[in-house]
């Protein structure tokens, strides 16, 4: 089933720079879903449209089989359906103490305060940031703050969770962490999207992948289809994974012939123990 879904959208911006030319994108609900594209490819502005904070120039989004109604009582339902994690965690935060960040949306959903202090706590353990409820986030690390953004949307229990770009600006530790807990959500049946030019992380987590540059969809489909079109993710100012790179250069420079690249270490080390059995 078909949970969120843009449907030719087209999107310009006041100034007259048309971000978003005739895009179609779903996701099927418990998909975990990569959007991939260099920068000012139109991510962002694409991911402000799954919750209404965008209204596309022309085109529909469709939100669990509603076309979103931009009412405010319509853009207060999807926002519960649907939870955005932005790129930069200031857009985010803005209270004086992370506690009080991650209980906003839920006390604007008007929930009681046990359940509220619940989704505070359990969330802010999620992300390993128990222990930071009374900080100021203005003063917390980049990872720190992207964390507690995280934490945020958690705490609204949304069944699509978007996430710009979440793991730039994190250490390579925070970076798994993240993943780690984005696959937990997953196995647990949210959907998850997520905006992203680490080509190297993808393959580790994406059922799906989409190719955007300069406001269309290039490509799309598995991990493995979308890298073994390489002209197509290099034409997009992308590359492959750094050990597809490896691979395709022992095949064509030293003619050691492995099949379809493998995308991850994981693989390459099955090909690879495969070949030298
Ligand atoms: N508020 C705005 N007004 C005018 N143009 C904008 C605005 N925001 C973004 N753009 C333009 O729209 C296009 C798409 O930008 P967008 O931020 O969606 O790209 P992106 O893929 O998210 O990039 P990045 O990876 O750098 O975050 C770019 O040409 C950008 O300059």
């Amino acid at each position: 089933m078909r949970i969120i879904e843009a449907v030719d959208i087209t999107y310009t911006y006041p100034d007259g720079t048309e971000a978003l030319r005739g895009i179609n994108f779903h996701a099927e609900k418990g998909e975990m879903i990569a959007l991939l594209g260099p920068n000012g490819a139109g991510k962002s502005t694409l991911f402000l449209h799954f919750n209404g904070i965008l209204r596309p120039t022309s085109g529909k989004v469709v939100v669990d089989g509603e076309e979103i109604d931009y009412s405010k009582s319509g853009l207060s339902r999807v926002r519960q359906k649907v939870g955005i994690v932005f790129q930069n965690p200031d857009d985010q935060l803005f209270a004086p103490r992370v506690a009080e960040d991650v209980a906003f949306g839920p006390l604007n959903m008007g929930l009681p305060e046990d359940e509220v202090e619940r989704r505070v706590r359990e969330s802010l353990e999620r992300v390993g940031m128990a222990g930071y409820e009374d900080r100021p986030p203005h003063h917390l690390s980049g990872g720190e703050k992207k964390r507690v953004a995280i934490a945020c949307i958690l705490a609204m229990e949304p069944e699509i969770m978007v996430l710009d770009e979440p793991t730039s600006g994190l250490d390579p530790r925070g970076a798994s962490q993240i993943l780690r807990l984005l696959h937990e959500l997953n196995d647990a049946g949210m959907t998850i999207i997520i905006s992203t030019h680490d080509v190297d992380m993808t393959p580790l987590y994406a059922d799906r992948v989409y190719v955007i540059s300069n406001g269309e969809i290039i490509s799309e489909g598995t991990p493995h289809s979308v890298f073994s079109d390489i002209e197509t993710v290099r034409g997009a100012d992308l590359r492959l994974p750094r050990i597809a790179h490896l691979i395709e250069i022992l095949q064509k420079e030293d003619d050691i012939q492995f099949g379809d690249y493998p995308l991850t270490i994981g693989e390459a080390r099955r090909k690879l123990r495969e070949r030298l059995r």
